[in-house]
């Protein structure tokens, strides 16, 4: 697996990237195997709920089962590969797709801690984006460039303490100047904990 330039030591505990986590080839195959599901448009981004759907008004796991996809079978894939390299400890029963057109982005926030166990990995397919974490108490700020193909796991600090969110802009700044935005889809796994599983 290739290893990362933030595991350790890096500005925001708990924050693992995994660059080239999947091939080109391998993220445009996840691209059509999600482009051909249909999208859900309850907020103002486009996206797609797999396992318990996750109640952003009520910031809980959906209770019903029968309102919850299964994982396709690319996704059981991902997520069997996220145990057998050591990601997470149990394989992810939830995935959220999220997709950002250049312009949106995503409030800063801290996934439910409740709802969901102590990992929680995303794959950008698309575009790449800057993903800002910031630390509510430190007021500390840092900007987390999420290539295409990458793999961004949130563990400790960087999953309970820090919030994560990113920008609703068209540009991240960059070495050479702005770096425009193009479409970007995010894959995220997570466990569903099993107190809010009866609930
Ligand atoms: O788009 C991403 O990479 C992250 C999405 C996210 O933070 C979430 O769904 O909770
Ligand atoms: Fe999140």
């Amino acid at each position: 697996m290739p290893e990362s330039s933030l595991d350790g030591g890096g500005p925001v505990p708990g924050l693992r990237y995994v660059a080239d986590w999947l091939a080109p080839e391998a993220c445009a195959s996840l691209l059509a195997f999600i482009d051909a599901a249909e999208w859900s448009t309850e907020l103002r981004r486009r996206v797609q709920h797999y396992g318990q759907r996750y109640d952003y008004a009520r910031r809980s796991v959906a209770a019903d089962p029968r309102d919850a996809l299964p994982l396709p079978a690319w996704a059981r894939e991902q997520a069997i590969r996220l145990v057998r390299e050591g990601i997470m400890d149990q394989e992810p029963d939830q995935a959220i797709i999220n997709e950002y057109q250049p312009g949106q982005g995503i409030s800063p926030h801290i996934d439910c801690v409740p709802c969901f166990g102590p990992v929680v990995a995303a794959i950008s397919l698309g575009s790449g984006c800057d993903m800002d974490f910031t630390h509510p108490e430190a007021g500390e700020r840092s900007p987390v460039r999420l290539a295409p193909g990458s793999l961004c796991v949130m563990t400790g600090p960087a999953r309970y303490a820090w919030r994560h969110g990113i920008a609703a802009r068209k540009s991240d700044p960059g070495a050479a100047g702005r770096v425009p935005r193009g479409r970007r889809v995010s894959v995220t796994f997570r466990t569903i904990i099993g107190a809010s599983r009866s609930r």
